[in-house]
């Protein structure tokens, strides 16, 4: 492990197995950790994060009204001003720095590891395509946000392969932490064609400019809990069969992953995917549960709470943002150099998968519950058969390989 990890604590125990019963649960859900106070105070910025966010936007719909628009939009780039900016930007301002382009920087995930590599004196250059699948008003917030942190965005798409040829021209990264990504379980059904847009040909787009580069990046990248799929073992572990994907968004997961052992094989680049389980946060996601439950709570609408077959609970093993940087930043610092040049492998290449997860599901009802006391509000429940549209029942991640290997310990909202 690289000495960027020492500040990381040492390594717990291996999580034990996920159990439903609600009982273990209401005890368990009493002994917070001692991150007590640590955990209000989030609590609370991160309600006023969504607060802020909801009574700004004018729109209860999260989704584009256009979903075409993303391919078809154009977006300008080039200059000796637009490059300076770029080189200063990814400009290394510590010693044993490393420069990274970050794809979807303007994203939820992507917001928080620039800002958290540009605190530590690394260079980060940002590139998003700002498309619409949510308000577009949230990640210019973001950007502004970053902008005040010294880190740039550029306005473009993965699958713009001049850019990217620019971009490896103008910098010689040595790494990619690659976010960008058309997310979502649900949405998949109403526009498959952005799934297979942005993470599949985006991401063969970016692989094929960083095989080209030289220097060859190492790459990191989001895969997805969602890989698990109809998995019943639990909790998830690496080794475990990702081939009964639930959704199309966790088949194209799945494929990223098959597509990052091919250009790992053939063209000796460096690869590590990180499955995430359920990340949330400020400057979340306004397409995920707890965001629009948050908002209709408030507007006094009823809540749609998903319930797995003969009424059993569906859990996620939320997992706090701020753990899933440290767990970004571990897989950087720990990535090995790529072997290529020239577009030829010299020889073999790190490729790796990690659960990133907090291997503590929490049932969806229970999230509620936590909106309610938090927001002071009784919310309109309304139980539902768990729609067939991608959803999976639970998800539970045993993160022994990321806490060995990258030291990944989740420490926020942990119950002990
Ligand atoms: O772990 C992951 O990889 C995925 O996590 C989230 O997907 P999901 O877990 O479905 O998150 P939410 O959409 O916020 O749903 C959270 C829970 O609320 C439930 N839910 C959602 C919507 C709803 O109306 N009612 C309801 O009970 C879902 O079944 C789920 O159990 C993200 O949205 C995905 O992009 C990501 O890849």
């Amino acid at each position: 492990m690289s000495k960027k990890m020492s500040h990381l604590d040492s390594i717990p125990s291996t999580p034990g197995k996920f159990k439903m019963e609600k009982s273990a649960y209401v005890h368990n859900r009493l002994r917070w950790h001692s991150s007590l106070a640590k955990l209000t105070f989030w609590s609370f910025m991160f309600m006023g994060m969504i607060l802020i966010f909801f009574f700004r936007s004018p729109s209860s719909n999260p989704l584009p009204q256009d979903p075409s628009r993303r391919s078809l939009r154009t977006y300008n780039w080039g200059g000796p001003a637009w490059e300076k900016r770029v080189r200063s930007s990814a400009r290394i301002r510590s010693r044993n720095g490393i420069s990274v382009l970050v794809t979807g920087a303007a994203g939820f995930v992507g917001t928080h590891v620039s800002a958290a590599l540009k605190r530590r004196g690394d260079g980060v250059l940002g590139l998003d395509n700002f498309n619409d699948y949510y308000d577009p008003s949230l990640k210019r917030a973001r950007q502004a946000f970053l902008e005040r942190s010294g880190v740039f965005i550029v306005e473009g798409d993965i699958n713009d392969s001049a850019l990217l040829r620019k971009l490896f021209e103008v910098v010689a990264f040595t790494h990619v932490m690659h976010l960008a990504a058309q997310a979502g379980v649900r949405y998949a059904m109403e526009n498959p064609g952005s799934y297979v847009h942005s993470n599949i040909a985006g991401f063969v787009s970016l692989l094929e400019i960083c095989k080209s580069a030289n220097p060859q990046p190492a790459i990191v990248w989001a895969s997805s809990s969602s890989v698990y799929g109809l998995n019943t073992k639990v909790p998830f572990s690496e080794k475990d069969r990702t081939d009964q994907p639930a959704s199309l968004y966790a088949a194209t997961k799945k494929a990223g992953e098959e597509i990052a052992h091919t250009y790992n094989h053939i063209y000796g680049l460096s690869l590590t995917g990180l499955r995430f389980f359920t990340v949330y946060g400020p400057w979340g996601r306004p397409d995920m549960a707890y965001f629009f439950f948050t908002r209709d709570i408030l507007k006094g609408k009823s809540i749609p709470i998903f319930e797995a077959a003969n009424h059993g609970t569906v859990a996620r093993d939320f997992t706090y943002i701020d753990d899933i940087v440290k767990g970004c930043l571990g897989a950087l610092d720990t990535a090995e150099k790529s072997t290529g040049s020239g577009g030829k492998k010299k020889g073999p290449a790190q490729l790796r998968v990690y659960n990133l997860g907090n291997t503590w599901p929490v049932p969806v009802s229970d999230l509620v519950s936590i909106l309610e006391r938090l927001l002071k509000v009784n919310a309109k429940r309304k139980l539902m058969k768990l729609p067939r549209n991608g959803d999976v029942p639970f998800t539970h991640a045993n993160i022994s390989l990321a806490q060995r290997e990258l030291g990944y310990k989740p420490t926020i909202c942990r119950v002990v």
